[in-house]
């Protein structure tokens, strides 16, 4: 039997993961779905957001699923063991190097874009996110004091050729299944690291994949373009952090930030790490009208993706957009259910 690993985290994580639950003992009731403290609440609890323990039942578990973690009552933890440290600290310790983040915009939602219809109607774009390398884990970084007392705030942008070639090929694969394009997005400009992306991807794609059609551009006009005529895109394939900034933005083509999922994969056999791209939204946590359809859709992937559920997943995705073709909307698709009864939409189809 698989087992589905969900840390819930904060703020509206448990809420969101909640929903997913119900879902999946629906859905799949031969799936074994445990749960662990994380984040802020496994802070609170053990001093740490992410334990030894929970970090090896993720490991030795076929997929993990996190709902959010973060929010204001640990913004003054130390650095290191912030709710976020520990997601950094789960994602370098599973090894999950390709966030693959669809922004795919359900026809129902095409009037529920920050575009014109016209612009998103059909839109399907995959980002690949590199995830465990770049400014985030680079080293040295920290905050020192200068001799004259002002303070200096230094990250280190870093990428080998290994990182930047396993990532390229996740997106190339991915892209031969698909409109066979890929964008590659760096500042090859300004960064020395931009520069070696460049580099190693126009290579990677000579030697194994000349098939593939392949554009490099830079990531400031990347985010331009995915909003002027955001269909002219397959894969993207980009940094870290140019990962994280220009998915948010695509998010809200697709309707919401409640509506992107995501799935985090490294080698093959290994269990992937599935989450929501939204946070723990402290704005409305508690209240229970989040949108569950991020973490819902990220379950998808992990069926697809980890636990070879291909069925299951084609019957959760038809329920979602049943669902959503029915009327079905939470309060950031413009709507009034909540975050139950939104799960209920889902459930009443599968
Ligand atoms: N993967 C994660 O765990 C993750 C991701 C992003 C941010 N964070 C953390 O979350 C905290 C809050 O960050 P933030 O406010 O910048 O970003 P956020 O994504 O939590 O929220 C941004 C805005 O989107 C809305 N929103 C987000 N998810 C929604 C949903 N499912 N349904 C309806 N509305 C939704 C929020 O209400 C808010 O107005 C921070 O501590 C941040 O570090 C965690
Ligand atoms: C919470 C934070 C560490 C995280 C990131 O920057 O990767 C989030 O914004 C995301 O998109 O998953
Ligand atoms: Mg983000």
């Amino acid at each position: 039997m698989a087992t589905l690993l969900l840390l819930p985290g904060d703020g509206i994580g448990p809420e969101v993961c909640a929903e997913v639950r119900r879902v999946a003992a629906a859905l799949v009731p031969n799936l074994n779905v445990e749960e662990a403290i994380y984040g802020g609440a496994s802070y609170d609890a053990h001093g740490t957001p992410l334990t030894d323990e929970v970090r090896d039942r993720a490991l030795a578990s076929d997929a993990v699923l996190m709902g959010a973690v973060g929010g204001p009552k640990w913004a003054d933890a130390p650095r290191h063991l912030r709710p976020e440290a520990g997601l950094l600290n789960l994602r370098k310790a599973m090894n999950v190097y390709a966030n693959l983040r669809p922004a795919y915009c359900f026809e129902a939602l095409a009037g529920a874009s920050s575009l014109k219809t016209e612009l998103v109607s059909g839109l399907d774009i995959m980002f690949v996110r590199e995830l465990v390398g770049g400014v985030y884990f680079g080293e040295p970084r920290g905050i020192d004091t200068l001799p004259d007392g002002q303070k200096k705030g230094y990250d280190t942008a870093l990428y080998t050729t290994s990182e930047i070639e396993r990532a390229g090929r996740v997106a190339f694969e991915l892209a031969r299944g698909r409109k066979n394009k890929v964008h590659s997005a760096e500042k090859s400009n300004v960064m020395e690291s931009g520069l070696l992306w460049k580099q190693v991807i126009t290579e990677l794609h000579a030697r194994e994949y000349p098939d593939v059609e392949l554009e490099h551009i830079l990531a400031d006009n990347c985010a331009m373009q995915l909003v002027r005529a955001p269909k002219q895109f397959d894969v993207i394939v980009t940094d870290n952090l140019f990962g994280d900034i220009l998915s948010d933005a695509a998010a809200m083509l697709t309707g919401s930030l409640g509506m992107l999922p995501s799935a985090a994969i490294g080698d093959p056999g290994r269990p992937g790490l599935y989450e929501p791209i939204h946070g723990s939204a402290p704005d409305i946590a508690g209240k229970g009208v989040a949108n569950p359809l991020a973490a819902i859709l990220s379950f998808e992937m992990a069926l697809r993706w980890s636990l070879k559920e291909v069925e299951a997943a084609d019957r959760l995705l038809a329920a979602v957009k049943g669902a959503l073709d029915s009327g079905a909307r939470t309060r950031d698709l413009g709507g009034e259910l909540t975050t139950v009864q939104m799960g209920d939409a889902v459930l009443c189809r599968i």
